[in-house]
């Protein structure tokens, strides 16, 4: 569990990090999301010891990551793929951080096949892509088998089969119980990813829920097309919805698509569509996040 409390960070005078709240529990997938320096990396960096807060707390497991003797073993970190020392091997950089933790070599060749790396062990980091740079990354993360994880905004740079895989993992990793917290800007990325969402603006909190409850606070009602148009309109209406007309079809609000079909069952009128509508969850955070982007 990662437990962020009244955590503020600030760089000279400007406040990175807002005191911030949230809780990352187990076994799900949660999604860390805000638009450009929002404050994602600066919590993130936080919870690793990186940056000493003006203010609050980040804990893993109720302690400071600088309290544990094994950190690698607590938590697994991808912050930036890029820091690298390009001049070695995959295996020898990876093997390196084992021995810094007391790992063996064997956990070092599992997770460069966890990783997909087995291939290119051998191979200088310098001539990596960024998407086997992201993949290098997160077999060291994985090296201390932790039950924390966390990804700050992974699927940058990688191709579709990439962005699957990751999911994937994230996903399986989750599912044995571990806590998983992975940042993006990506709203569509995090729907098919994450379980549950905290989302920040300006280093404040605006957001901590699940997925679905998120999708479904931005539903907008139901287009429904059907052969008589005005009999419906006044058959929905009697059944307690709100109703549109829109050219030759009808916005229908407060009744579900089940309740619409029925009432249009009821009355032998015959439905030529039917459509939940929802903003695109990218609308959805920008709604969400307005006032709170920093360079606009
Ligand atoms: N080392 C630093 N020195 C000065 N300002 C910084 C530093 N690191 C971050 N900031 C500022 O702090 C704010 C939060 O940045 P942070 O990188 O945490 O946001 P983020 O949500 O991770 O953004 P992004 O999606 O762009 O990575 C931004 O205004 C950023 O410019």
């Amino acid at each position: 569990m990662i437990e962020i409390n009244a955590l503020t960070i600030r760089y000279g005078r400007a406040v990175a990090v807002d005191d911030l709240t949230f809780t990352v529990k187990p076994g799900k997938v949660t999604g860390f999301l805000g638009p450009n320096g929002a404050g994602k990396s600066s919590t993130m960096r936080a919870v690793l010891g990186l940056e000493t807060p003006h203010g609050g707390t980040a804990l893993i497991d109720g302690r400071p990551y600088t309290a544990y003797p094994r950190p690698l073993r607590q938590v697994g970190a991808l912050l930036d793929a890029g820091a690298v020392h390009g001049g070695r091997s995959a295996r020898a950089h990876v093997a390196c951080v084992a021995r810094s933790n007391g790992i063996g070599s064997r956990r070092v060749t599992e997770v460069l096949e966890l990783a997909g790396l087995a291939g290119v062990g051998s191979k200088r980091i310098a001539g990596f892509s960024l998407g086997m740079k992201q993949r290098l990354g997160i077999a060291v993360a994985l090296l201390g088998d932790p039950p924390v994880l966390m990804f700050d905004e992974p699927v940058n740079g990688l191709d579709p089969e990439g962005v699957r895989w990751i999911r994937e993992l994230m996903r399986a990793q989750a599912a044995e119980g571990r806590t998983v917290l992975v940042s993006s800007h990506l709203m569509g990325e995090m729907a098919v990813t994450a379980d549950h969402v905290v989302v920040v603006g300006r280093g404040r909190l605006i957001a901590d829920t699940t997925m679905t409850a998120l999708v479904e606070r931005f539903q907008r009602g139901v287009l429904v097309r059907a052969a008589e148009p005005e009999r419906l309109a006044r058959a929905l209406r009697a059944a307690g919805a709100t109703v549109a007309r829109e050219n030759d079809a009808l916005d229908v609000a407060e009744l579900d698509p089940a309740r619409i079909g029925e009432v249009a069952l009821a009355q032998g009128i015959a439905l030529r569509e039917l459509t939940p509508r929802g903003a695109s969850l990218e609308e959805a955070f920008m709604e969400l996040t307005e006032g709170s982007v920093e360079f606009r």
